[in-house]
């Protein structure tokens, strides 16, 4: 089983856009257009597997200074959600997600991801994992999630066939006592 983390960075973008002479405010996340590895091509957050000894909180902001260049604090991530992706019904990945409205930094291209400020309304959920769509939107609202999501048809996952889930949201996330 691969133990993994995606990182998702919030900020509020001021457009400039007068509405009634209001500014229009429009909140953003984070994401990367993946150049190598599971899910290449497509959109997800900063990510990746746990190294050894490494604890997923720190494993999250290991891999997004890696990826794009952000610096975390981590105090400032908050546990999102706990994805297990089945492949033909044994346990692929386990997956911690967390999210952050606070880091430093600008965010910048690396070998392994191009990254991408993206309205929160406007994310490319046909360029993503499936199932992403079904609890993303969830996360980037601020909600916890436990999911289980199944794929069929043999390695590699990205290419199986996503048949079923099941999510279980507001949920307590308990993490370990070395994950802070
Ligand atoms: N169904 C799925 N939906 C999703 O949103 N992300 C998934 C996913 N299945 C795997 N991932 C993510 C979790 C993790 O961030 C990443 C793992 O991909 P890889 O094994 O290619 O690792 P990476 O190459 O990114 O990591 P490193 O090699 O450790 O840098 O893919």
């Amino acid at each position: 089983m691969i133990e993994a983390t995606l990182c998702f960075a919030l900020r509020v973008d001021a457009t400039g856009e007068s509405v009634d002479d209001n500014q229009r405010t429009e909140r953003e996340v984070l994401l990367i257009e993946k150049r190598r590895g599971l899910g290449e091509g497509w959109y997800n957050g900063p990510g990746g597997k746990l190294e050894a000894g490494e604890t997923p909180r720190e494993c999250a902001i290991r891999e997004t200074r890696e990826e794009v260049g952000l610096e975390i604090d981590p105090a400032d991530l908050e546990k999102a959600a706990e994805l297990t992706f089945t492949l033909d019904s044994e346990i692929h990945t386990f997956c911690h997600v967390y999210r952050t409205e606070s880091f430093a930094g600008e965010a910048r291209p690396s070998e392994e991801a191009r990254p991408e400020w993206v309205p929160v309304e406007d994310v490319p959920y046909d360029r993503m994992w499936e199932d992403d769509r079904l609890w993303l939107p969830g996360v980037l609202e601020g909600r916890t999630v436990v999911g289980e999501f199944a794929f069929e048809g043999g390695e590699p996952l990205d290419e199986a066939d996503f048949v079923e889930h099941d999510l279980e949201w507001d949920v307590t996330l308990e993490e370990g006592a070395d994950d802070g």
